[in-house]
């Protein structure tokens, strides 16, 4: 029997990652390829004409699985009976603007449209925050809905996940489907800790450590972290556009995952709300590594961190605390 349709929300679906992500979703990249999908699609009145282009071209793709389409500028309306919400809308840093500035744009926009989910989604809707900054915007959120479960809102780290996936495959000249846990932890920022102390690569000759395959420690303790911190600021550099693609499809990885569940043995980077796991201060979203299973994610415990790790640890989450009351000092 045919399955039926699951409602996703893309806010800020008129924008380049919008662009990106709504046929990855139409196409079942998100949910599986038997999953029937009615996107929803949220964009402010200045982009409505260009959304509705977008809306065109989806019925133009004749995507066989897409059951419907709304596309508004109306939160309520984009909010109503969804099961997934992917919110990548906001507003981004202009010439001349002050952190504290584009904080209290977000943090207000968050507010409000965590209002709107917490009302009129579907029980049990799941929430991905793409928009930046991510952990605080979805800190926010989560703070603005207190009836939907703090288990149900996460931000986006995965893209951070895969980049450090490349980076190490592209090294070892490996596929890059034969890498797996590396670890993303803390902030969505420069100040995110790429870890690879417990990541392994698949070989003829079994699972072997990337440390050890590597042997390059001044490597992995050095470039290999910076690269990836700054590869979303490498890519605006390139491409005079932040990254979009990679974006679109780390957030297709992102819920994949968190439904349909994790490869035995294997985790995922996702933000998530702090429960104080690894020393991490309690009530920050916060990247950690995750098994995901019937629908739930679940911090990974019990991992080894070293002197240097622990350091790094820290500094991202100190961080998120002066991001964390940065955004309190906007709403008051
Ligand atoms: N977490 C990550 O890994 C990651 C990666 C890349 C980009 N980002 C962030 O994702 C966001 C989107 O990037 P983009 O390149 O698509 O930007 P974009 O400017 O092309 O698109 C953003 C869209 O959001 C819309 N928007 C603004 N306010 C809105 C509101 N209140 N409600 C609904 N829509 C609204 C805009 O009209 C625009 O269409 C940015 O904040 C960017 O920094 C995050
Ligand atoms: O939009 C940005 O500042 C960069 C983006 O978050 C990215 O990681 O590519």
């Amino acid at each position: 029997m045919a399955k039926d349709p699951v409602r996703v929300l893309v806010t800020g679906a008129a924008g380049q990652i919008g662009y990106a992500l709504v046929p990855m979703i139409a196409r079942g990249v998100m949910l599986g390829p038997d999953q029937p999908v009615i996107l929803h699609m949220l964009d402010i009145p200045p982009a409505a004409e260009s959304l509705n282009g977008v809306k065109m071209e989806l019925v133009d793709a004749a995507f066989p699985l897409l059951k419907g389409v709304v596309a508004t500028t109306d939160v309520v309306e984009a909010c109503t009976g969804v099961n997934i919400a992917v919110m990548v809308g906001g507003f981004p840093r202009k010439e001349g603007m002050e952190r504290k500035d584009v904080m209290s744009k977000n943090v207000s926009i968050y507010k409000s449209q965590a209002s709107a989910l917490e009302k009129h989604a579907a029980a049990n809707c799941k929430v991905l925050v793409v928009a930046n900054p991510a952990n605080t915007n979805a800190l926010i959120l989560k703070e603005f809905a207190p009836s939907i479960p703090e288990k149900n809102i996460s931000c986006l780290t995965r893209l951070d996940h895969n980049r450090a996936l490349g980076q190490i495959s592209e090294r070892l000249n490996v596929q890059v489907s034969d890498v797996k846990n590396v670890i993303i932890w803390g902030n969505h920022s420069s100040t995110q800790y790429p870890d690879v102390n417990h990541a392994t690569v698949r070989t003829p000759a079994g699972e072997k450590a990337v440390r050890e395959l590597v042997a390059d420690d001044a490597w992995l303790n050095g470039e290999f972290i910076t690269t990836v911190q700054q590869r979303g600021a490498a890519i605006i550099k390139a491409r005079k556009l932040s990254s979009a693609l990679s974006a679109a499809s780390a957030a297709c990885d992102h819920i994949r995952d968190w439904v349909l569940g994790t490869p035995e043995g294997t985790w995922v980077s996702m933000g998530v709300y702090s429960d104080g796991s690894y020393n991490v201060p309690a009530g920050l979203i916060y990247s950690f590594p995750v098994y995901c299973q019937n629908g739930e994610w679940k911090i990974v415990q019990g991992l080894s961190i070293d002197e240097f790790s622990r350091k790094k640890l820290d500094l991202t989450a100190e961080e998120l605390s002066e991001e964390k009351a940065l955004a309190y000092s906007c709403l008051s």
